[in-house]
């Protein structure tokens, strides 16, 4: 199952960003023939204005401390997000956008929750008593149990730890998924990690999952659907992109790049 069928991306005034990128100046309609799909390309290609103003389209939950439409670093996105049509196999109800950037600021947001909690216990020892006191303070336990059970305590675990536990703890079955260089916080161990639950996902539960990467491991996710954003936005195969030609080269002998650079 997948959802978002394709985008239609209308031109723009080619002097002014986002239009003068490229790879929006020719894209036109960008197909999904996969649950997952995968933007690569050259920094400053195009590759995240394209998923911001995809997940402001899409009306999608970020996983930060502020929300799309207060997010002051998505302002200039609204006008391209606009410019975006949507054709839909299934509407999706359910999912998110998580830069890698983000974590820092859902830990936040957990942290405020948590105070929040406490703070409503004390204002309840303070108002009620006897049964009353011990049901309302026995259901703001179980909901902080609730997000240790899910995350654990994210302020004790390394970035990239953390990192993969809210990705766990978040995504869910029947959900489109925006992710932006999720790779970045990653060791290609904890890679491989979230290489396996976007397969699984996508698989077995119903996902989609659009994600923006230089990662080559997860370009080689099962069946993704890779676009290339250079002068266009163009269909590749994990084997075509810089990314894997020049890791593969470079770790099969790194001595002859080290000659040259
Ligand atoms: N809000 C903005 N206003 C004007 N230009 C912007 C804005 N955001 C990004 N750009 C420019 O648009 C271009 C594309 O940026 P984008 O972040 O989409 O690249 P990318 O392909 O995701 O690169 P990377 O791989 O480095 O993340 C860059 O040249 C960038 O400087």
């Amino acid at each position: 199952m997948y959802y978002l069928e394709s985008i239609l991306v209308n031109k723009g005034d080619e002097s002014r960003f986002p239009y003068n990128i490229p790879a929006f100046r020719t894209m036109g309609r960008m197909v999904f023939d996969s649950p997952i799909t995968v933007f690569v390309g050259e920094n400053g290609a195009g590759k995240s204005t394209l998923l911001k103003a995809l997940a402001i389209k899409l009306n999608l939950p970020a996983i930060g401390s502020t929300d799309l439409e207060s997010d002051e670093t998505l302002a200039g996105f609204q006008t391209f997000s606009d410019s975006i049509k949507l054709s839909w196999r299934n509407r999706a109800y359910r999912g998110f956008f998580f830069r890698a950037e983000d974590y820092f600021g859902f830990v936040k947001r957990l942290r405020s929750l948590d105070q929040e909690l406490k703070g409503d216990i004390v204002d309840f020892e303070k108002r009620l008593s006897g049964t009353g006191l011990k049901l309302a303070v026995g259901a703001v336990h179980g909901q902080k149990e609730a997000l240790q059970r899910r995350y654990g305590d994210l302020t004790q675990v390394s970035h990239g730890e953390g990192f993969l536990k809210v990705l766990q703890g978040r995504l869910q079955s029947e959900g489109i998924y925006l992710i932006d260089e999720p790779e970045a916080a990653l060791s290609p161990q904890r890679q491989l990690a979230l290489f396996s639950l976007i397969k699984n996902l996508a698989e077995n539960e119903g996902c989609q999952f659009i994600i923006a990467t230089h990662s080559p491991i997860l370009m080689c996710l099962p069946k993704a659907q890779l676009f290339q954003f250079d002068d266009t936005v163009h269909r590749v195969s994990y084997e075509e992109t810089e990314h894997f030609t020049i890791l593969k080269n470079f770790l099969n002998n790194p001595e002859a790049f080290l000659r040259y650079l």
